[in-house]
């Protein structure tokens, strides 16, 4: 069967190209830059004190000494925003705040500690070098400077650089718009109480927080229901979606139509069934140019299928290095007796033993049909197909969530 790594190659090859655009800053953060940002200007634009004291001429500093201190005529306050254009005049000394524009003339700061002010004048003790104090133009970011090179990952600290530097709207790869199709007979909307033998859809919603936490936009299509046409009607009209992800109706029962559909409408099939256990009958095709992804309709296993197939998409997408999970060794604290012919992702519970390793607990519920498990875990435990049964202590390839708050100690060997 196919390996998740093939499926994964398989799906990157047929990746819609990447959009660029232009966002408001505001909107950037997590984003990946698409070009790169050069400074429109110097930062800082002015001459800026870095303390609050006294502005002043080095030079008339010169030979200062405790005993024999320089007196400088004080010449009124400099705050911060209130820059002052007359040129500081010999012999004299402006009092400035941090952040404060040094006056022409002057160009060395003080600190106020330093000096004392008296009715004769402000008392300086040792001669202040050139620049002491003093930021000068450019000193953090030179003008025209290559600041952010494409693929930089838009953290808050390039919100804050970007907006001293008055860079509103960054060129950014942009989220991709993921239409999410439910199918099923069986589905009434969450808000609804369900009849005999029906169930909420809980994929709908549970997917487009998928999409959206892992950087696209979720666009919810709706509830088909088994019927091929149904399902071919409403594939064909999703507009304005990057790629489509499907839930349910990938199995072999009488009822498992998506396939169907999509044959129907020529689509042309990459791949069904793929070794991962639960989420084992998820299917590719390409319609139209677009990716549409079957996901296995049991809420555990199509959010495990997004996590290996869909979530390196969206990565490759958004210009992203790391493409899907944090991948790490674990140590299973209890054996694994069932091993299958595809590859198990347990749930587990990552986190660091005794010597910081990475523990894995999987003694939460492992059935496809079992949600609530879900909640407890944070990582996956990957048993390879045929792994034969696993002791506990067997090292594992774990695959971690974001929340999996763990130390990740480097390989074995290493220093
Ligand atoms: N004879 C066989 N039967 C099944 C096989 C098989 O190989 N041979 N595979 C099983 C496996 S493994 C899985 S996984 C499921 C997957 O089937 P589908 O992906 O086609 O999903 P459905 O049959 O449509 O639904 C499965 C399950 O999930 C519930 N569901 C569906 N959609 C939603 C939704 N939007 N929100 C909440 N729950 C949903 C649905 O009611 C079913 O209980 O097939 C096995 N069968
Ligand atoms: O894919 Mo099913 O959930 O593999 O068990």
């Amino acid at each position: 069967m196919l390996r998740v790594e093939e499926a994964c190659e398989l799906l990157l090859h047929r990746a819609p190209p990447r959009r660029v655009e232009r966002v408001p800053l505001e909107d950037a953060l997590g984003l990946v830059l698409a070009e790169d940002v050069h400074a429109p200007e110097p930062l800082p634009a002015f001459a800026r004190s870095g303390m609050d004291g006294y502005a002043v001429r080095s030079a008339d500093t010169l030979g200062a000494t405790r005993e024999q201190p320089v007196v400088l005529r004080p010449v009124g306050v400099i705050p911060a925003g209130h820059p002052r254009e007359a040129e500081l005049a010999p012999g004299t000394a402006v009092a400035i705040m941090t952040g404060g524009a040094v006056p022409p003339g002057a160009d060395a700061v003080i600190r106020l500690e330093e000096v004392r002010v008296t009715p004769e004048g402000v008392l300086v003790f040792r001669p202040v070098p050139p620049m002491e104090n003093v930021a000068p133009v450019g000193e953090d970011v030179r003008e025209g400077e290559l600041i952010l090179e494409a693929g930089h990952l838009i953290r808050p600290q390039e919100i804050n650089l970007l907006a001293a530097l008055g860079i509103l709207e960054v060129p950014v790869f942009a989220r991709p718009r993921v239409g999410i199709l439910s199918t099923g007979d069986e589905l009434v909307p969450a808000h609804q109480t369900p009849g005999p033998g029906q169930i909420r859809n809980s994929n709908s919603p549970g997917v487009a927080a998928l999409v959206r936490a892992a950087g696209g936009v979720p666009i919810v299509l709706g509830v088909a229901r088994d019927v091929t046409e149904v399902i071919a009607g409403m594939l064909r009209e999703a507009a304005g979606c990057d790629l489509i992800l499907t839930t349910g109706g990938v199995s072999v029962g009488r009822f498992d139509v998506v396939r169907e559909a999509l044959t129907i409408l020529g689509a042309e099939q990459l791949f069904w069934r793929v070794s991962i256990k639960p989420g084992t009958p998820v299917c590719a095709s390409v319609l139209e140019g677009r990716l549409v992804i079957g996901l296995s309709g049991n809420p555990a296993a199509a959010i495990t299928d997004f996590d290996l197939l869909v979530r390196p998409l969206l990565d490759h997408l958004l210009g992203r290095r790391r493409l899907g999970l944090r991948a790490a060794e674990g140590v299973l604290d209890q054996p694994v007796l069932k091993t299958a012919g595809v590859t198990r992702y347990l749930r587990a519970r990552a986190y660091n033993g005794p010597d910081g390793e990475i523990r894995l607990d999987t003694s939460m519920a492992q059935r496809a049909g079992v949600l609530s498990s879900m909640s407890h875990a944070n990582a996956y435990a990957v048993v390879p197909a045929h792994a034969g049964p696993l002791p506990a202590g067997a090292r594992v390839r774990a695959l971690l969530l974001d929340d999996a708050d763990v130390f990740v100690p480097p390989p074995r060997g290493d220093v």
